[in-house]
């Protein structure tokens, strides 16, 4: 569980809003989120979760308000800088080479490590063969190393681009839905694989399985029409009436 308060939020967002020709999406938003910490975001379709994380990685630039990483204010920022300030993030549909190895897909995502078209004359790191092997075995994907992406299962890709990031070592991780299509073991482990990344990084996740969201979250925000419904422990937000009629009742 986090151990920190709102004196040493990693993340703060406040007062975000963005206007789609006049329609606010998100609305006059402020939240905080603790370093180590794992915020979940639910809430109904169109409420303006994705939008939130979006905004977050830049790829949509806030119409006001404000977003604090570590500090440093990144609604000014271009997507890629945002990357090299340590945000992360993972889009719902996996996006990995499928005929390139799990070993080669982790080894492009390194660091400065290879390239796409890689060159002939590479010669192997020691330490970012370590750094994939670690990766892989976190991932659950040992005995996958040299198996071509394409032949993994649904979730085992969905692990594979949660290593993707990893490699790359964001202090924040923002994923969408990341046991989507999972089977009920798979999700299992990927709650038990969050938690674990969770000791050395913070990260916001959108999810609508509300078992898996109770297993991993310290903290829940649910959003309704862009706006905060309710915020709390899981448990909390499980039973704040407000949040039964306009989400978990349906
Ligand atoms: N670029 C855009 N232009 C216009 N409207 C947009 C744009 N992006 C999002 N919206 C609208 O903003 C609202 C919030 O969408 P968003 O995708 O953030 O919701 P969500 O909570 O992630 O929903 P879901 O659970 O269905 O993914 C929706 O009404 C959507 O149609």
């Amino acid at each position: 569980m986090s151990t920190g308060s709102n004196t040493d939020f990693i993340l703060a967002v406040e007062n975000l809003t963005v206007s789609f020709d006049g329609f606010k999406a998100v609305d006059d938003l402020s939240f905080y989120v603790d370093k180590n910490e794992i915020r979940v975001v639910i809430g109904p379709n169109g409420a303006g979760k994705t939008t939130v994380l979006d905004l977050i990685c830049g790829r949509t630039k806030a119409t006001e308000g404000s977003i604090r990483f570590r500090n440093k204010e990144l609604t000014r920022l271009k997507e890629h800088a945002i990357v090299k300030a340590g945000v992360g993030r993972k889009f719902q549909n996996p996006s990995i080479y499928t005929d390139l190895t799990v070993f080669e897909n982790l080894e492009i995502s390194y660091p400065s490590g290879r390239s796409v078209l890689g060159s002939l004359v590479f010669k192997r790191d020691p330490s970012v063969i370590e750094a994939i092997e670690q990766t892989a075995e976190r991932i659950f994907l040992t005995e996958q190393l040299h198996t071509q992406a394409d032949l993994l299962s649904h979730g085992q890709k969905q692990w594979l681009e949660i290593g993707m990031l990893l490699i790359q070592k964001p202090e924040l991780l923002m994923l969408d839905e990341p046991v989507a299509g999972m089977s009920v073991t798979e999700r299992q482990q990927t709650a038990i694989l969050l938690r674990e990344i969770a000791k050395e990084h913070t990260m916001i996740v959108i999810e609508h399985d509300m078992q898996f969201v109770a297993e991993i979250a310290d903290k829940v925000t649910v959003l309704h029409q862009g706006k905060i419904l309710a915020e709390g422990s899981p448990e909390k937000v499980k039973n704040d009436p407000k949040v039964i009629e306009v989400y978990l009742g349906h």
